[in-house]
């Protein structure tokens, strides 16, 4: 299986109040604990919606400003034109991702996505056509409305996930 790792970056940040991918945890940023994590299982790595100087970037796709799905549609029409079988995508903002993400989600079928997390899924390139013209109809743009029309099996994670919202929950995860 040839894997593409998306990491999910656009977005205003508006709870948190600059951008959450830059922001510091561990000493490390929070874009960088989820790349870390992505690339134990991906052959490659993309970056959707903001410029990060060590990952590849793509513009979200059909246009800017649909939200996360925006940038798993740039992500999957660039697995698919890359010959990549699956993209697994992550927000920029959810640093504490359990290093077999892959597998366990694997357990779910060809499309899987975290209950209650679908931003973090496995999605197969094939779906790439889908999505774009999902969006393109303008229709429910969630991520949740996207795992029903992909079929993607939701799959309870062994440990929960966390996300950085807002200065709080950096706050918090540092004492973690
Ligand atoms: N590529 C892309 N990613 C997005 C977009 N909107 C949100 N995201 C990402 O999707 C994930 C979940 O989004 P939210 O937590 O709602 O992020 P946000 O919209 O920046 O935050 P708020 O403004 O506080 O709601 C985060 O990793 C965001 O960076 C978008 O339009 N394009």
């Amino acid at each position: 299986m040839k894997l593409l790792g998306a990491i999910l970056a656009g977005g205003a940040s508006r709870r948190f109040g600059s951008d959450k991918a830059d922001a510091m945890l561990g000493g490390r940023k929070l874009v960088d604990h989820v790349a870390d994590a992505l690339r134990r299982d991906c052959d490659a790595l993309v970056i959707c919606g903001r410029t990060h100087s060590h990952i590849a970037r793509l513009e979200d796709r059909p246009a800017a400003g649909l939200g996360p799905l925006g940038g798993l549609c740039a992500a999957l029409a660039y697995g698919r034109d890359g010959g990549f079988d699956a993209v697994l995508s992550a927000p920029c903002d959810a640093p504490g991702l359990p290093t077999d993400l892959f597998f366990q989600l694997s357990k779910g079928g060809p499309a899987a996505h975290v209950a209650d997390h679908p931003v973090i899924g496995l999605w197969p390139c094939a779906l790439a056509e889908r999505l774009q013209s999902h969006l393109e109809q303008g229709t429910d743009r969630s991520m949740r409305a996207w795992a029903r029309i992909a079929e993607a099996a939701p799959v309870e994670l062994a440990a929960a996930i966390f996300n950085i919202n807002t200065p709080e929950d950096l706050a918090k995860a540092g004492l973690t």
